[in-house]
């Protein structure tokens, strides 16, 4: 939807702004769940940094460029895109609206951006496969320790028509999260985002009882199988091995870590910091975007997220290397206030405003914004 449908429609009476959307789900929600998605790590000092980073640099736009063909599509393992977003992963999507991940799957499918979703959603990837039929998806693996269990999870993704699967290694262990601390919320021991987990065979032959006997002692050994902090790069082999999907790693800011991942036979980076709810004091991932691209020397594709909160936000992140970006909390915003209509408004506006900046600053595709377009200040 463009700018001047949006104005007309009625669509204003949702949020615009990322500021708008968060006030109306901190209204909507209890302190429990907002606290889970608007929460960071520590002090919060890398969910600012993260957003502070954007303001580091400044668009340089051309003019007189004839910008009245536009086109936003991107092209990532062969595959084309209409947008250069997608979905992030975002588990246990439950605690912000009942229909969890399906109606973002379903918002996502709407306008044909890659959904991905996390390995602890609540609702199970066959699920999201059934509503989104032949529309774009990722799963995102949070690496279990038992290796039987990966290769089921990757089959399994495989099977219900997942493209690429998403490794995230930076949340082997949970963050310390003083806002859930404070509200002892942690949703994953009432059972939500166990949808995934609770529905594998091989998950409920390790389980000494079915979850409906003793519901605690299955999330907790969920919850064990994730927090894998054994991992390393041999184990990302072994995932490469077991899959024939592309494999992305997601999580990392150090270039010598995605000089190891390329390595290792990564198919493709995630810069992220989790959104600053992992390691609190951590560099702000649009700071570390650049030195990742210059180690990858385009080997790879690299995308990122964190912090993403805006059309000016997105064309920076690509003019400095990135080949798509990720949006997390806005569209869980979304979620909470208007279900599916609130998810596909947040992305509506991403495109909307992503296409006027990128026109206004005299580039008609993507593939012409380089690091040219920006400077640091
Ligand atoms: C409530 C919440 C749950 C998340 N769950 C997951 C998850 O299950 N798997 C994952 O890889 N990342 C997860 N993330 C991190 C996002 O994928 C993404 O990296 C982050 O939200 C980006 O930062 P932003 O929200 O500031 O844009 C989660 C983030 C939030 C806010
Ligand atoms: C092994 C389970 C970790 C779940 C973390 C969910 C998440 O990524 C987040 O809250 O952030």
């Amino acid at each position: 939807m463009g700018y001047y449908e949006s104005a007309d429609s009625g669509a204003t009476l949702l949020p615009v702004s990322f500021t708008e959307w968060e006030k109306r789900a901190k209204e909507k929600l209890a302190a429990g769940p907002f606290g889970y998605v608007y929460g960071a790590a520590g002090a919060g000092d890398t969910m600012k940094a993260n957003e502070d980073a954007f303001r580091q640099y400044r668009i340089r736009p051309r003019v007189c460029q004839d910008i009245s063909k536009r086109d936003l599509e991107i092209s990532l393992f062969g595959k084309k895109y209409p947008v250069p977003f997608l979905f992030a992963p975002i588990g246990v999507n439950s605690i912000v609206h009942s229909d969890a991940e399906v109606a973002p799957a379903k918002a996502a499918a709407s306008l044909g951006i890659p959904y991905t979703l996390s390995n602890v959603s609540t609702t199970p990837m066959e699920k999201i496969a059934e509503v989104m039929g032949d529309s774009p998806r990722w799963f995102q693996l949070y690496p279990p320790i038992n290796k039987e269990l990966t290769k089921s999870f990757l089959k399994r993704a495989e099977k219900a028509g997942f493209s690429a699967i998403v490794v995230t290694i930076d949340s082997t262990l949970l963050g310390w999260r003083e806002t859930d601390l404070r509200n002892a919320f942690l949703p994953f021991l009432t059972g939500q985002g166990m949808g995934n987990y609770f529905t594998d065979p091989v998950f409920l032959s390790m389980l000494d009882e079915p979850p409906e006997n003793n519901l605690m002692a299955a999330c907790k050994k969920a919850l064990d199988e994730g927090n894998n902090v054994s991992f390393s790069w041999k184990d990302l082999e072994f995932i490469k091995k077991e899959t024939n999907l592309p494999v992305l790693l997601k999580g990392l800011t150090h270039p010598t870590d995605a000089l190891l991942a390329i390595e290792h036979g990564v198919d493709g980076i995630i810069v992220s910091n989790h959104g600053g709810r992992q390691l609190d004091g951590a560099i702000g991932t649009l700071e570390a975007l650049p030195s990742v691209c210059e180690a990858v020397e385009h080997k790879v594709p690299v995308l990122m997220d964190s912090g993403i909160r805006r059309g000016a936000d997105i064309i920076k992140a690509l003019a400095l290397g990135a080949s798509a970006v990720l949006i997390g909390r806005p569209y869980i915003y979304g979620l909470a206030v208007a279900g599916e209509t609130g998810v596909k408004s947040v992305a509506e506006n991403f495109i909307a405003e992503t296409e006027l900046q990128m026109a206004i600053c005299g580039k008609k595709s993507i593939s012409e914004i380089d690091q040219s377009l920006v400077i640091k200040i």
